[in-house]
């Protein structure tokens, strides 16, 4: 078996709540809020991971995760088998500019007073390229990647629509030379016909410099377009995962056969917001059991108390519930999601 070129292994992040005034008297156990919890997923080159669920699954912070812009509370992330943690600090520095960032939001992700170029130049005068006139070359090349002139490069971002600026955001990731790219949001915050083609310009950068993707979104219409396989969250956890034409064609979990029922009433966005019935439960103290099943058409006894695994079924997809335990899966289920 080839190793993946991203893997989380375990990955949680807790975060602890203030101890209100009553706990410090009764002592009680300071109460932590499981934002992410023992999420396994893996990432092979040249494709692509979608993450969804609701507002509050843990997307973005599974995100900063994968990004380690947060440390997890358990787990690992591994890059090519290897952790930037244990490696020597060549091998670290290299592995750290293979996972770069697309954030929601190139209206602040950008420097206002800064010209496109520059913003572009000085990820490479970072990644150690000392020569001017080399790392102007490349600014043009990278501009010309991502569909500009390269006389844009004086611009300014607030020169540009939100797609240009997302196309420059594109550009500056581009610029550490990634081989991953995790994108939080990358065209929620754009028209739809803008969206569709930052998505273009997300596909053929894909196969032109072979880079895989973690697409985090709460759009399903997004996730179906792009995707190669898709986690689905729910506070916190994987409650499905497994290769997207599947999922889409026929998903296991209510949780997310719930999600994919809404969508068409949403129209052209298949947004995930307000779309499953229920109030989604407070993530600080989650239900018992399968943390669905308050919201969950086929409750059963046991739901209430015993929280399912994810198990193996057809088509490759894993589902954590317990309609289908006891399922045959494939004869050869992939291991991992
Ligand atoms: N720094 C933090 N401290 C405490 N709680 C946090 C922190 N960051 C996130 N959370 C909580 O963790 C849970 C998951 O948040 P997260 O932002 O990862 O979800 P999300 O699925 O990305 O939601 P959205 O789509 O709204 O961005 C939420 O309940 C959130 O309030």
């Amino acid at each position: 078996m080839t190793t993946p070129l991203l893997e989380a292994r375990g990955l949680s992040k807790h975060y602890p709540f203030p101890r209100s005034v009553r706990q410090w008297v009764g002592n009680a156990p300071a109460r932590v809020l499981r934002a992410v919890d023992d999420v396994d997923l893996t990432v092979e080159s040249g494709r692509t991971l979608g993450v969804v669920g609701e507002t509050g699954s843990g997307k973005s912070t599974l995100g900063r995760l994968l990004l380690r812009l947060e440390r997890p509370t358990s787990g690992q992330v591994l890059i090519d088998g290897s952790s930037p943690d244990t490696a020597g600090a060549a091998r670290a520095h290299q592995l750290r500019r293979d996972v770069q960032v697309v954030l929601q939001d190139p209206y602040t992700s950008l420097n206002p007073y800064l010209t496109i170029g520059s913003a572009i130049e000085e990820v490479l005068t970072v990644g150690g390229m000392t020569s001017r006139e080399e790392r102007r070359a490349r600014v043009a090349e990278l501009l010309e990647q991502v569909g500009f002139p390269a006389a844009w490069s004086e611009r300014k971002p607030g020169q540009l629509s939100g797609g240009g600026r997302q196309r420059v955001s594109i550009a500056r990731a581009l610029a550490a030379g990634p081989r991953l790219i995790v994108a939080d949001e990358p065209v929620s915050a754009l028209d739809v016909s803008v969206q569709a083609q930052v998505l273009n310009l997300f596909q053929r950068l894909q196969r032109e410099l072979d880079l895989a993707y973690v697409f985090i979104t709460h759009d399903l219409a997004v996730l179906e377009r792009i995707a190669d396989r898709v986690v689905v969250l729910y506070l916190g956890r994987v409650v499905e995962t497994g290769p997207a034409d599947a999922l889409f064609a026929g998903p296991a979990h209510p949780y997310t056969q719930a999600l994919l029922n809404a969508a068409p009433a949403l129209g052209r966005s298949r947004s995930t917001s307000s779309a499953v019935a229920g109030e989604l439960p407070d993530p600080a103290s989650p239900p018992a059991g399968c943390t669905f099943h308050t919201r969950c058409p086929f409750v059963m006894d046991v739901c209430r108390t015993t929280r399912p695994r994810l198990t193996p079924i057809a088509g490759g997809l894993q589902a954590a519930c317990h309609l289908h335990e006891g399922s045959t899966p494939d004869p050869d289920p992939p291991a991992t999601p």
